[in-house]
């Protein structure tokens, strides 16, 4: 465990914290030292030696002191190093998770990614700062007392050592005990957080649909699995903990039936013998408390290991000598890639020229959203290649191609904060004319004029003050101050309503224009004046032309166009 602890700590910062391991088990050894030395107080206050108890004391008030300037030392530097501790891991995860893949964030990892970094980090702080101390001291001070047990009489020390292995086994046993519901409460409570915040999210929905009562009952489930499992936990935990104890009392009434043996058999004396009972509570002790604190320390091990986790996921490999692109081309060289191990794209051939447009069309699952990713580089493809402009894009840095590429995809995500931080995100060192421009522009101007404190409102956690074609037109506008030659564009303007819709085609058309665009079209009504369409089936392309030349060859595309006029709202996505 602290070895763990110990791994996490990079090499400015581990010595504060070894400082931290060696005080304290310095403050636990002369805390050892003043328990043995009771021992020959007592016995010479017991003989009637009054006298004699005078060096003893003064030595114990000595080792006292020792151990009170060692705990404080400790406990200082303990918090300092816990304090870093947060910091480090933060910036660690924060270094490692910037170099990942963009596919490995999902919704899933990122959820847990926050939390560890939030909530389980700050336990984690606490932990080194005020629970790695108990640890150290559950084990030095029995070992201390052992070794002055041997001292004053080495049979009661045998019959010490003879216990220790049944306690050891007791503590794996019964900690087990304790642990075992651990996981199972930690999942019971990660999903009814979750579903308190649904629930809350998710209202106008369920009172629109009268299911108010459905989502209550879905929270209640949860929360009842939540309580039930905590009191699981409860139970397994008392039954642990007490029986780990009934096993230290019975380590104990071991030794006092070991020293009243040795003392009826004439070779201990009672005095002797009172002031050993009296160090064999103070070894039992800290192991009490060792089965208090071994749940939270575990519990931090389990923390560690998902930190370590998330350290040892494979960063994006980078170019050691690194391109850049000759022109705003795209190319796909028959590209195959799977998230699994079935292939969702199988040798995918396209070519955008420097100011095309392309036009993916087909049905939901055929591979479309898959390729703008691999453009952007979140996975790397099987086989085959990806070139921006003529260069592959693994043999260029994440910066030189992420200049190249604007992203504007349907899950718009905007940051807490005001409208225009959002915009500027684009480009963060724009002049004030050029960010208004880029808004005039997005039609971003229109929602700022009507909001209440115009560039500076908040927009609200992930934007939810604005409506859905609000945040797309936002997020146009973040392209459009970027100007990058290249735009991804996932085109859904079916989901809007006529002004929105309308804003956010002008938008596009604006983003659009003097830019090599692959576009992922939901409405075939938009795609007719595409250089190239390509109808993407199973994840192989099985059509590709313009516009006349699919409707001439008569085939998938051509029907579903002839559907279309049959009916404007039809959309491709809808034929599977
Ligand atoms: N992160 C992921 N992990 C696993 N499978 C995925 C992932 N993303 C997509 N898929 C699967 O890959 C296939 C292609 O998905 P993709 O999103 O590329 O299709 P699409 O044509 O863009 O669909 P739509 O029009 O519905 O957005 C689908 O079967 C989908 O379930």
């Amino acid at each position: 465990m602290i070895g763990k602890f110990r791994r996490l700590y990079d090499d400015e910062h581990r010595p504060a914290f070894d400082w931290m391991l060696i005080t304290a088990a310095l403050a636990a050894i002369s805390q050892g030292v003043a328990f043995a030395l009771t021992v020959p107080v007592l016995t010479a206050l017991f003989e009637s030696r009054p006298g004699d108890a005078w060096p003893w004391l003064f030595a114990l008030v000595i080792a006292a002191i020792v151990y009170a300037v060692l705990h404080y030392t400790s406990l200082t530097i303990g918090y300092s190093a816990g304090a870093q501790l947060a910091r480090i891991v933060h910036h660690r995860l924060g270094d490692h998770v910037v170099a990942l893949p963009l596919g490995w964030f999902t919704e899933r990892r990122t959820g847990e990614l926050s939390q560890l970094a939030s909530q389980n980090v700050v336990q984690l702080m606490r932990v080194a700062a005020m629970q790695v101390r108990p640890l150290i001291n559950a084990i030095v001070v029995p070992l201390t007392v052992f070794a002055a047990m041997l001292l004053f009489d080495w049979r009661m020390a045998l019959a010490g050592a003879l216990a220790v292995p049944v306690v050891a086994v007791a503590y794996r046993l019964f900690g087990n005990l304790i642990s075992r519901t651990d996981h199972t409460v930690d999942a019971a409570s990660a999903q009814a957080s979750g579903r308190v915040v649904e629930f809350a999210r998710n209202q106008p929905v369920l009172r629109a649909f009268g299911q108010r009562e459905h989502g209550g009952q879905l929270l209640e489930d949860s929360l009842r699995r939540q309580h039930d499992t905590g009191r699981a936990q409860i139970v397994s935990g008392s039954v642990g903990l007490t029986g780990y104890i009934v096993v230290l009392q019975a380590a104990f009434v071991w030794l006092l039936l070991a020293g009243v043996y040795l003392a009826l058999d004439g070779t201990l004396a009672t005095p002797e013998l009172l002031g050993l009972l009296v160090l064999a509570v103070r070894f039992v002790e800290p192991l009490i408390h060792a089965a208090d604190d071994g749940a939270t320390l575990r519990i931090a091990g389990n923390t560690i290991d998902r930190v370590e986790k998330v350290l040892a996921e494979r960063p994006l490999p980078q170019p050691e000598n690194p391109q850049v692109p000759e022109d705003a081309s795209i190319e796909l060289r028959d590209v195959r890639f799977g998230y699994d191990d079935d292939p969702v794209l199988d040798g995918v051939s396209l070519r955008v020229p420097p100011g095309g447009l392309t036009a993916l069309v087909g049905p939901s699952g055929s591979g479309k959203t898959t390729i703008t990713r691999l453009i952007a580089r979140f996975h790397d493809a099987w086989d085959g290649g990806v070139l921006i402009g003529g260069v592959d894009v693994r043999e260029m840095t994440t910066e030189t191609l992420m200049s190249q590429l604007s992203l504007v995809f349907q899950d718009v995500f905007l940051f807490e904060g005001t409208i225009e931080e959002n915009v500027r995100i684009g480009r963060a060192d724009a002049t004030d004319d050029e960010l208004r421009e880029a808004a005039r522009r997005a039609r971003v101007d229109e929602i700022v004029a009507r909001l209440p404190d115009g560039w500076n409102t908040r927009v609200g956690e992930g934007g939810w003050t604005l409506s859905g074609g609000e945040r797309q037109r936002v997020s146009i506008a973040r392209a459009l101050l970027k100007d990058a030659p290249i735009v991804l564009l996932d085109e859904a303007t079916a989901a809007l309503d006529a002004h929105n819709s309308s804003a956010v085609t002008d938008a596009i058309a604006e983003l659009t224009s003097h830019r090599t665009v692959l576009v992922i079209a939901h409405d075939l009504n938009t795609v007719a004046h595409a250089d190239e369409i390509v109808l993407l089936s199973d994840g192989r392309i099985a059509e590709r032309g313009t516009h006349a030349e699919l409707l001439a060859g008569g085939g998938d595309y051509a029907r579903f166009w002839s559907y279309r006029d049959q009916s404007n709202s039809w959309q491709l996505g809808a034929a599977r």
